[in-house]
């Protein structure tokens, strides 16, 4: 499942094209509010597949069941289908995601179903264009789901690491929602808690951890160091989080931190910038935000959480694979207990 952002092997050209497809035809902030009961529905169908579990005392694989979540956002943003399966005998990963969108890319009349494939000028392109925008749905597929499957991962595992913490957030989401509700996206900023949860979740663990490579354009002096021209640069914002300089205790996971403050994950606060900033920051940061905080609560909201095989809360493994994306070395399982009714 685990799979890497490589955006950066994408060249420039495609890559201003990817950008401009996400801010201006899919995550537009018209097209991300247009799109808010689908989002609310497809983590109803992440909560009901839990609910399955939970009745079947099954842990699950955190990070398969919101990937697979993820998923059906964007592909149902883009083209009305699901293409993930929480059933993994009913699927195979991106091989069978990116040959269901290219069997619809290939319909000539795609454009009339599909509006936002006109930007992309298909007709008459043959299989050179085909290939280029079976390349293009694999990176925004790519780029949007493994992020935010790997944050929920992280962030439930903090939360199962500190018992304390993961009844504060409850407690705050029973108080909004009340007994026998859903979570809606509305009620997102009522929950301060939950929001300094995520935000603390994109400081310990940012999913890009050194964002997407960038090159000198020319020769440059920085804090007293001469960068050359053509120099490629990183930013670690995994090393910016966790920076004892900026942040008090940096290794703990404190949400209480952010209680309070205006610091935001939208690139204007260089010491959170899990996003990225400027003109390369994240086109698809309001969807995932959203995407994270809305099944995050959503699961908090419906389910007690219990780690399998005896482990105790203060033995939980906190192994990162550090690369060009962060992953949980070891997958998180968690058991769901339901705790209501689900609607
Ligand atoms: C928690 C979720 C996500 C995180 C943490 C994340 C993070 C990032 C980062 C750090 C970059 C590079 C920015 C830079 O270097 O300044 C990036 C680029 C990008 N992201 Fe995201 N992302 C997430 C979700 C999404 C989603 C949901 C989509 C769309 C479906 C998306 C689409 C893209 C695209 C197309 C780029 C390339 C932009 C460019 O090269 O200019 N991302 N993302």
């Amino acid at each position: 499942m685990q799979t890497i952002v490589v955006l950066e092997n994408i060249n420039p050209a495609k890559r201003e094209l990817l950008r401009k497809l996400s801010a201006t035809q899919l995550f537009s902030p018209q097209r991300i509010e247009a799109t808010r009961d689908l989002r609310v529905n497809k983590v109803k169908e992440l909560v009901s597949f839990m609910s399955e579990s939970s009745e079947r005392e099954e842990a699950v694989d955190i990070s398969r069941a919101s990937f697979i979540t993820a998923l059906n956002i964007i592909s149902n943003i883009l083209f009305s289908v699901d293409l993930g399966n929480y059933d993994p005998k009913k699927f195979n990963g991106f091989q069978d995601t990116v040959i269901s969108v290219m069997e619809a890319v290939g319909d000539p009349d795609v454009a009339n179903y599909f509006p936002f494939m006109r930007f992309l000028d298909l007709q008459g392109n043959g299989k050179k264009m085909k290939a280029g925008c079976e390349r293009l749905f694999k990176d925004l597929f790519t780029a949007g789901t493994d992020t935010s499957s790997s944050t929920l991962e992280w962030a439930m595992t903090e939360l199962l690491g500190s018992p304390k913490t993961m009844a504060k957030a409850q407690m705050e989401i029973d108080r909004v929602i009340g007994q026998n509700g859903t979570v809606q996206e509305s009620d997102i900023s009522k929950l301060p808690y939950l929001q300094a949860v995520v935000k603390e979740t994109f400081r310990v663990h940012p999913p890009a951890p050194l964002l997407v490579p960038r090159k000198a354009e020319a020769d440059a002096e920085i804090l007293g160091f001469k960068v050359p021209k053509d120099t490629q640069v990183l930013v670690n914002v995994w090393a910016i989080g966790r920076d004892p300089s900026v942040w008090a205790n940096p290794t703990r996971f404190e949400p209480e931190r952010f209680l309070g403050k205006e610091i935001d994950v939208k690139g204007r606060d260089y010491e959170l910038t899990p996003f990225g900033g400027g003109r390369r920051i994240c086109p698809g940061l309001p969807l995932a935000v959203k995407t994270v905080s809305l099944m995050l609560a959503s699961l908090l909201y419906s389910f007690d959480w219990k780690i399998p095989n005896g482990i105790v809360s203060k033995d939980l493994d906190m192994d990162e694979t550090f690369g060009l994306t962060l992953h949980k070395t070891n997958p998180l399982h968690a058991i769901p207990v339901k705790k209501r009714a689900i609607n």
